[in-house]
């Protein structure tokens, strides 16, 4: 199931300041999605509009050419997952039961845990590279281990569209990849996949790139449109090359102070 996710003349102001400019977005509903950005250059904002979790100043975000905001929290939940920084909740939980969190937009107002509920949740951790550490509690994790429980509770939601603001913050590089590798076949089963990431090689494995830069996209589209040595030195004000890998043949970036 594919979902149609687009901002409208987005703007965002917090306290009189203005953090969103009016984006104009649609997030490709086919293929990984990544987004980039200088450090406030305003991507966990824009994530968060995406989820609906915090409503625009001005303009719009749609799902399926409606209101985001118009839907109730619960329908929002079962269309969309988000992966962003951990809750404090999670800590007194099994890994488990973190997984089991992904289920509750689905599960009846009593909450309870079907058959069904905990085989979907067992099926996210080992997608997710987690299913060992099950029933472990999930405080005694390490921040590696813990990003792929949580990416796993998001797994068990059977998002149609999945958010992620740095989903490979604490992993190492084989793991990262691994990251991508799984939120690619995500996208080939039809979801609607958007991560911000920092590193530009590791957005160079997605099909399309947003780059936001003071607030504003300063590009949108394939990954070797966007991610030009050019429009990297300009945005990050860095000197930056791009070229094939010459491991892999995909582009790489490299950068260095001007
Ligand atoms: N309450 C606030 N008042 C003023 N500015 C704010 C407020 N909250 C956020 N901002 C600013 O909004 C900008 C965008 O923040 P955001 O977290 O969206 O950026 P980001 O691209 O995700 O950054 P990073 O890469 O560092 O995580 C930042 O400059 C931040 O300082």
């Amino acid at each position: 199931m594919s979902g149609g996710l687009a901002t409208q003349g987005l703007v965002v102001e917090v306290d009189g300041t203005r953090i969103l400019h009016g984006i104009d977005l649609a997030v490709p509903s086919t293929g990984l999605t990544a987004l980039v950005g200088p450090n406030g250059s305003g991507k966990s904002t824009l994530l968060r509009q995406l989820t609906g979790v915090e409503s625009p100043t001005a303009g719009a975000v749609l799902l399926d050419g409606g209101d985001l905001h118009a839907l109730g929290r619960r329908e929002r939940a079962r269309r969309i997952a988000v992966v962003e920084q951990e809750a404090a909740s999670e800590l007194a939980l099994t890994c488990l039961e973190v997984a089991l969190l992904g289920r509750m937009p689905h599960q009846g107002l009593l909450g309870s845990t079907s058959r069904e509920d905990r085989r979907v949740a067992e099926d996210a951790l080992e997608r997710a590279g987690a299913s060992a550490w099950a029933d472990r509690s999930f405080a005694s994790l390490s921040g590696g281990e813990r990003q792929r429980v949580r990416l796993a509770a998001a797994l068990a939601q059977e998002p149609s569209i999945l958010v992620l603001d740095e989903p490979t913050n604490h992993l190492d590089v084989r793991a990262s990849l691994e990251t991508i590798a799984l939120l690619r076949s995500l996208a080939d089963d039809g979801v609607t996949v958007i991560a911000a990431l920092h590193d530009l090689t590791l957005a160079g494995w997605a099909d399309h790139v947003a780059l936001l830069a003071d607030g504003r996209l300063a590009a949108a589209g394939p990954v070797a449109e966007v991610l030009t040595a050019e429009r990297i030195a300009a945005v990050y004000d860095v000197r930056a090359h791009v070229g094939p890998d010459p491991l892999t043949g995909r582009l790489a970036v490299t950068v260095a102070l001007p």
